[in-house]
C-alpha cells in the first residue's frame, strides 16, 4: 500500500510550455481531500512552488532546488541542503568561460535561491559540465532549465529526508516526474513512474511509462496506482 505520492512539476503537471494541467490539479485534489498527502518536487523555488501549493490546495510540503531545499507542510521549517558557495563558485567558473565566447548567461531567480544555482538553456549543458568537471558539483539540464547542484543532493535525498519528517519511509510514497532531475527520487519511491513526454535516465529507472504526455500522464498514473492507496 502507498501512503503519498510526490511529484515534479514542469513537464509532469506542466506542458512544454510550462502551462500547468487542470486536469493534473484536479487529480491532485482528490487525492488531498482522500487525506493522501502530495509533496510537489521540483527544480523551482520554495517561492513558487509555495504559491502552487496554496492554489491547487495540498499542505505545502515541498522539494525545491532538485533536492536542495525541502519543508514539511507550511508552518514547517525550510531544510536547506548541499552547498549553495561551491555551486555559485562553479558557475563563475562557467560564466567566464562563455563570456570569453560572447556569451551572456541568464540566471534564474537568483535571490530567491538558498542551494542551488539555475541558469537558462542557451549553451550545451554538455560543455557546462566539462568546464567543472572537477569540481563537486553536477551539472543537471531539466528540458527547462540548466542547474548546478552539490554532488549527493538530488530529489531523492530530499525524498528520503523529508518522507522522515512526514513520519514515512521512500517506499510508501508513488513518485512521478520526467526528466533526469527526477531519476533518484523515482528509483527511491516505493513505485516510480514517468510521463509519456520523459526522457530516457528516468524512463529507464520508472515502474510505470505512461501513454499519455504531460499532465495527460500524470493523470493516467494516479489512476492506475489509485487502488493501492491507503486513505487516511
Ligand atoms: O526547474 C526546472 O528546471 C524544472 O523544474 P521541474 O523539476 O519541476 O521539472
Ligand atoms: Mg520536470
Amino acid at each position: 500500500m502507498f501512503k503519498a505520492v510526490v511529484t515534479d512539476l514542469d513537464g509532469t503537471l506542466t506542458d512544454r510550455r510550462r502551462r500547468i494541467s487542470t486536469a493534473a490539479i484536479e487529480a491532485i485534489r482528490d487525492l488531498v481531500d482522500a487525506g493522501i498527502p502530495v509533496v510537489l518536487a521540483s527544480g523551482n523555488t520554495t517561492c513558487s512552488l509555495d504559491i502552487l501549493c496554496k492554489m491547487i490546495g495540498t499542505d505545502g510540503s515541498i522539494i525545491g532546488e532538485n533536492g536542495g531545499v525541502y519543508r514539511h507542510r507550511f508552518d514547517g521549517k525550510l531544510q536547506v541542503a548541499g552547498r549553495q558557495d561551491i555551486c555559485r563558485e562553479a558557475y563563475r567558473r562557467i560564466e567566464e568561460h562563455f563570456a570569453e565566447e560572447g556569451k551572456t548567461l541568464t540566471l534564474y531567480s537568483p535571490e530567491n535561491r538558498f542551494a542551488d544555482i539555475a541558469f537558462a538553456r542557451t549553451v550545451s549543458p554538455a560543455e557546462t559540465a566539462a568546464i567543472i568537471a572537477d569540481m563537486p558539483v553536477r551539472t543537471i539540464d531539466t528540458g527547462f532549465a540548466i542547474h548546478l547542484q552539490y554532488n549527493g543532493v538530488s530529489k531523492g535525498t530530499a525524498l528520503s529526508e523529508l518522507a522522515a519528517l512526514m513520519g514515512l519511509v521512500p517506499d510508501d510514497f508513488l513518485a512521478v516526474g520526467d526528466s533526469e532531475n527526477d531519476t533518484e527520487m523515482i528509483r527511491r519511491a516505493g513505485v516510480g513512474a514517468v510521463v509519456g513526454n520523459a526522457v530516457p535516465g528516468p524512463m529507464a529507472a520508472a515502474e510505470y511509462v505512461a501513454e499519455k504526455k504531460y499532465g495527460e500522464g500524470f493523470v493516467e498514473i494516479v489512476r492506475k496506482y489509485r487502488p493501492y492507496f491507503r486513505e487516511r
